[in-house]
Formats: structure tokens, C-alpha cells, sequence
């Protein structure tokens, strides 16, 4: 069995609710490591990733807010995922705000062909400078890794694009701007929203999902954003979204992964403590990656 190598990614600069850099803390005071090891899992635990501090948050000529420590942080991150793939083992990244995910496919991409993503989301995370309504760059990594925007960010790592529109799924969107469907609509992205799992049903969705990846691609990486789930199950997270996925659903979800023995790497984001109700959505988090690495109920 294939060691699971973790890494913490302490970013709050992605947006700003401060807090969401205690989310690696909180992931693993909920126990993941134990729950890992409790599956035979090899577990080891990398630390985190030293991120910069900002004198002052945010200068206000800036379009992207934070744009040089957000690059510097995703960078490392980057060739600390490169070095565990290298090793032949299972990135696991705990974020951290969702602009780490730069930093992780950038890390990860290179190892593949044509890798696939499944992104677990509310948002798309599919604005650019240009489309972002917020400057928040947590709202633009999947933009960024398809290479749409900020040449800072897409080229992240020395190489661009990370990844094609085609080998991309996205799962439980609800908050999209009008920007990101452009670009959904443009690039052919596959995206089940709210509306197509309410109709469809988890179970079929993942079904597609899974169908859809397993033909195309050599690897999948998974890239789930806490805010995907509804937030009276998933509370702690900066940007929450009424009518999400539930924690049922959501667990089925990871299971029918773990089935399909697709996923290669998975980071788990936007985890802020300060916002949660004792620890609750770390401790989701934390139930989820136990389903996703093959935990059964009997
Ligand atoms: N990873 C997230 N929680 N992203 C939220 C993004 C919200 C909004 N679409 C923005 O671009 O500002
Ligand atoms: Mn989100
Ligand atoms: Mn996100």
C-alpha cells in the first residue's frame, strides 16, 4: 500500500476572512493521522509550508490581493507535491484558503499526461484578473491551472497549462459568476451543479463522473472545497452557500472514489476554525478522507 504523505498549507492571503490558516491545525487535531494509520496507511506528516506574512494586507492598486506572497507560498507547495510524487507517494494537501490548489496541480501536473480533477466545489474557481468580482485569488486556481489569467499564477512552477478543460469535473457548484460560465461554456468544462444532483442523484453523478475521468486520463486529483457541502454540516468556511451537498451524499461521493481507485492526490481546503462550531467541519473533513481512503461502514 502506498505511503499517504501529508502536507499542511497555513494560506489565508487567498481572500479575507482571516482564520482559514489555522485549518491544517484543526484537520489534524481531528485526528487525521490516526485515522489514516487506523486504515494500515502509512502516514508520514511533512509539516507545513512556511507562508509569508503581509505587512500590510493587501495594497490597494493591486487587482489580485496578495499576488506575490500567494505565488511564493504556491511555489514551495509546489515542489514539495513535485518531491512526494517523485518519492512514488500519495499527496495529501490540508489547506489553507482553495488558492493552495495552484500550488498543489502545479506540483502534481507534471507527473502526468493528461491529469484529471475532480473539483468539489460551490464556486467554480474559475474567474481571472479580469472576471474576478472580488480580487480574492481563492476564487481563480481551477481558472489558473487551466492557464487563464495572471501569468504569475498559470505559470507557476515554469510550465502552463497544468491541466486540460476536457479532463475536468466539477461537483456541486452553486455560486457561479457570470465570468466562469463564460469560460465553463467556452471550454466544454463538465460541471454538475446543484440542479443535476438534486435530479440525478449523487450516486449517478459520481457514476458519470468516474466514467467520464477513467477513460482519458492517468491519474485524478481531487481538489474539495469544504464549502461544497451545505454549510449546516460543513459551518467553518469563509464563503459558505445555502442548498449544498449533504454529508451523506458527500461521504457516498468519496466511497465511490475510493471504489474506482482513481484518485492520485487530494487536498482538502478552506477549513477556518475561527468560524466553526467546535471544530466541526475539520472533523468532517476528516470523516471524508476516511471514506475516500477506503473505510467501510461494516
Ligand atoms: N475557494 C472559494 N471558496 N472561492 C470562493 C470564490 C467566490 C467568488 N466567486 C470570487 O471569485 O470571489
Ligand atoms: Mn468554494
Ligand atoms: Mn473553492
Amino acid at each position: 500500500m502506498k505511503k499517504i504523505s501529508l502536507v499542511g498549507v497555513p494560506m489565508d492571503l487567498g481572500q479575507t476572512r482571516r482564520g482559514v490558516d489555522m485549518g491544517p491545525s484543526a484537520i489534524r487535531y481531528a485526528g487525521v493521522i490516526e485515522r489514516l494509520e487506523h486504515l494500515k496507511y502509512d502516514v508520514e506528516d511533512n509539516g507545513d509550508i512556511i507562508i509569508g506574512r503581509a505587512e500590510r494586507l493587501h495594497n490597494p492598486n493591486e487587482r489580485l490581493k496578495n499576488l506575490k506572497l500567494v505565488a511564493e507560498g504556491n511555489e514551495k507547495l509546489a515542489e514539495k507535491v513535485d518531491n512526494i510524487l517523485e518519492n512514488g507517494d500519495f499527496p495529501l494537501v490540508l489547506g489553507g484558503d482553495h488558492s493552495i490548489a495552484i500550488g498543489t496541480l502545479a506540483g502534481v501536473a507534471k507527473h502526468y499526461k493528461n491529469l484529471g480533477v475532480i473539483w468539489y466545489d460551490a464556486h467554480g474557481d474559475l474567474n481571472t484578473e479580469e472576471t474576478s468580482p472580488s480580487g480574492n485569488i481563492h476564487g481563480t486556481p481551477l481558472a489558473a491551472s487551466l492557464g487563464f489569467g495572471n501569468p504569475v499564477l498559470t505559470n507557476l512552477h515554469g510550465y502552463s497549462p497544468k491541466i486540460k478543460p476536457e479532463n475536468v469535473v466539477v461537483i456541486g457548484a452553486r455560486a457561479l459568476d457570470d465570468g466562469e460560465k463564460e469560460l465553463i461554456k467556452e471550454q466544454g468544462i463538465k460541471v454538475y451543479t446543484m440542479h443535476e444532483i438534486d435530479r440525478l442523484g449523487m450516486a449517478r453523478v459520481m457514476e458519470e463522473a468516474i466514467d467520464y475521468l477513467k477513460e482519458k486520463t492517468d491519474g485524478v486529483h481531487l481538489s474539495l472545497d469544504l464549502d461544497g457541502l451545505d454549510p449546516i454540516d460543513a459551518p467553518g468556511v469563509g464563503t459558505p452557500v445555502m442548498g449544498g451537498i449533504s454529508y451523506r451524499e458527500s461521504h457516498l461521493a468519496m466511497e465511490m472514489l475510493a471504489e474506482s481507485e482513481l484518485i492520485t492526490s487530494a487536498e482538502f481546503v478552506e477549513v477556518n476554525p475561527i468560524l466553526d462550531e467546535r471544530n466541526r467541519t475539520a472533523k468532517v473533513a476528516v470523516a471524508l478522507m476516511g471514506s475516500l481512503f477506503g473505510e467501510k461502514l461494516a
